[in-house]
C-alpha cells in the first residue's frame, strides 16, 4: 500500500502579533513591540503551502484558534461583558491580554506528537496534544488543539487521541518540534526519535542555566507510553544544554530528519556518538540504513543556526528518493549559511537541492517553515480517512486567500489588542474558516 508522509501547515490567525512573549526564544524578544501584519503572514504561509502542493506533495491546513481567548482572561478574574474583559485586561493587566492574544498556535509543529500505525501497538496513528506549559500563551492552545485534531481525524478506527499530559513543569512537553522518525518507507515501522532538555525526575543529566528546558524526559517517555511505541522502535537523546542557553529552544532549531537521514549541527546533542549508533542499530533491525550530516560548528556556528533557522528546515523525499530542503529567506541572507548549502546540494549526497521561501512574518517570533508544519505519516487507507475538506488543492487555496484578504488586517500593534472590534473580526473569520475547512464547531464562541 501506498504510504505519504503528509505536512499540516498552520494557517496564521488574524491576530499574529510580537508580543515578545517567549523567553529562550531570540527572535520573539528582539522583535518585542514591533508592528506585525497578520495579512502578509497568513499570505505567506499558505504561498509555501500551494507551492508544496504544487510540487505533488500532499499538504494539509490546520485551522488557528480563537483569541482573544476570552475564557483565559475569566479564568485569571477578568469579569463582565466579552469587551469589558478586554478593556479591564488592557488596563490592569496589558501582559495578559497580549498572551491571550497570541496567534502561536500557527506553530503546529508545537500542536502535538504523531505516532504513525506502523509503530504503534494497536495499528492506529496516535496524537497526544502538546501541553505547552513553558509559557502561558501557549499552555491555552491545547484544548482547542484537540477539538481540531478531532475534527480532521475523526474515524477512530484510524487514529487514536490522547489528551495533553499533566499541567506541570515536570511533564512539559512542546510536541514534534523535539520528535521526529526514521524509517525506510513512511508506511514501514521506523525509530521515533525524541530529544529532552532535561530531567524533571532525575538530577544527574545536566540542565541549561540561562534559559528554559521546555521538554522533559519523563513528559517524553509518557508520549511513547502512550502511543504504544515498543522499546526496540524508541531512542531518547538530550539536547546540549549550552545550545538551549544559546536560543534552541526546540529542537526543531538545530537538526531535522526525515526517511533514513538526520542533518543536524555538531553541537546539537549530547552523547552524540551513542545516540547515532543507536539510531543506526534500531533502524538498520527495522531494515534501513540510518545516515546522518552533521554541520561542523567552524563552518555553521551555534549562532548562524539560530539566526538563519538553517535547521528549521523541511527535509522533503521526492518521487526519485532524492530529498529537498526548503529553507527561510534568512538562510540566503547569511552568507556562511548560503554558502554551506551551495557545498552541500553540489557533494551528490541525499539533499540535491534546496528552495527558499520568505516567511517573515513567522521567523519574526522564532517561527521557521519546520514550526509551521505537523507532519502525520499516513497510508493510503489512512489518508482516505482524513475530513477532506483540510487537505490543500487549488479551489481551496483560492478560497482561503480570499477569506485572509477579506478579514485580516495589515498591522496590528500592542495597542490594537485592546479593541473589542478584533474579537469580533476574529470570530467571524474563524465561524466562515470552519465551514469552508468542514470542521464543524470547534471554538470556544461557537460551543458555548
Ligand atoms: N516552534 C516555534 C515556536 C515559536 C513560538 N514563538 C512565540 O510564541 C512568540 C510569540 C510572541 O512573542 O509574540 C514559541 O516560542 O513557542
Amino acid at each position: 500500500m501506498k504510504s505519504f508522509e503528509v505536512n499540516f501547515d498552520g494557517l496564521v490567525g488574524p491576530t499574529h502579533n510580537y508580543g515578545g512573549l517567549s523567553f529562550g526564544n531570540v527572535a520573539s524578544q528582539s522583535n518585542s513591540q514591533q508592528a506585525s501584519n497578520p495579512k502578509e503572514a497568513a499570505l505567506q504561509g499558505l504561498e509555501k503551502m500551494k507551492a508544496l502542493m504544487d510540487m505533488g506533495f500532499v499538504q494539509g491546513v490546520l485551522a488557528p484558534q480563537e483569541r482573544p481567548d476570552v475564557a483565559a482572561l475569566r479564568s485569571l478574574g477578568f469579569a463582565g461583558t466579552d469587551a469589558q474583559v478586554i478593556e479591564r485586561a488592557a488596563k490592569e493587566a496589558m501582559p495578559l491580554l497580549v498572551a491571550s492574544c497570541s496567534a502561536s498556535s500557527m506553530w503546529v509543529a508545537n500542536a502535538a506528537t504523531v505516532s504513525p500505525s506502523a509503530d504503534t501497538a494497536d495499528g492506529r496513528v496516535h496524537f497526544t496534544a502538546a501541553n505547552l506549559n513553558c509559557k502561558f500563551h501557549r499552555s491555552i492552545e491545547h484544548p482547542t488543539t484537540s477539538r481540531v485534531l478531532g475534527a480532521m481525524f475523526a474515524d477512530q478506527q484510524h487514529f487514536a487521541h490522547h489528551a495533553a499530559l499533566p499541567a506541570v513543569a515536570q511533564f512539559g512537553d512542546e510536541g514534534a518540534a523535539n520528535h521526529t522518525r526514521f524509517c525506510r518507507e513512511y508506511g514501514e515501522a521506523g525509530v521515533e526519535f525524541f530529544v529532552f532538555g532535561r530531567s524533571a525526575f532525575d538530577s544527574r543529566y545536566p540542565a541549561p542555566q540561562k534559559y528554559p528546558a521546555r521538554q522533559t524526559l519523563e513528559a517524553s517517555q509518557a508520549v511513547a507510553r502512550l502511543h504504544g511505541l515498543s522499546e526496540e522502535g524508541v531512542v531518547f537523546a538530550q539536547q546540549n544544554p549550552s545550545v538551549i542557553d544559546q536560543g534552541v529552544f526546540h529542537n526543531d532549531v538545530i537538526a531535522v530528519g526525515n526517511g533514513e537521514l538526520l542533518f543536524h549541527h555538531q553541537d546539537a546533542f549530547l552523547n552524540t556518538e551513542q545516540m547515532l549508533a543507536e539510531l543506526h542499530g534500531k533502524l538498520a533491525a527495522r531494515g534501513g540504513n540510518f545516515q546522518s550530516i552533521s554541520v561542523p560548528r567552524d563552518q555553521v556556528a551555534v549562532e548562524d543556526a539560530v539566526r538563519s533557522y538553517l535547521f528549521n528546515s523541511q527535509l522533503l523525499s521526492r518521487a526519485d528518493g532524492s530529498m529537498l530542503l526548503i529553507v527561510p529567506e534568512e538562510c540566503r541572507a547569511n552568507p556562511r549559511v548560503w554558502q554551506y548549502l551551495q557545498g552541500l546540494t553540489a557533494a551528490g549526497g541525499p539533499i540535491r537541492e534546496v528552495k527558499v521561501f520568505d516567511l517573515k512574518q513567522s521567523m519574526q517570533n522564532g517561527g521557521g517553515p519546520a514550526c509551521l508544519r505537523l507532519r502525520v505519516a499516513l497510508n493510503e487507507t489512512e489518508l482516505a480517512a482524513v475530513n477532506p475538506g483540510v487537505i490543500m488543492t487549488a479551489p481551496l487555496y483560492d478560497t482561503l486567500t480570499r477569506w485572509v484578504n477579506k478579514h485580516y488586517r495589515d498591522a496590528l500593534r500592542e495597542s490594537d489588542l485592546a479593541d473589542p472590534q478584533l474579537l469580533l473580526e476574529c470570530r467571524t473569520a474563524l465561524d466562515e474558516l470552519t465551514q469552508i475547512l468542514k470542521l464543524g464547531a470547534v471554538y470556544p464562541f461557537q460551543i458555548n
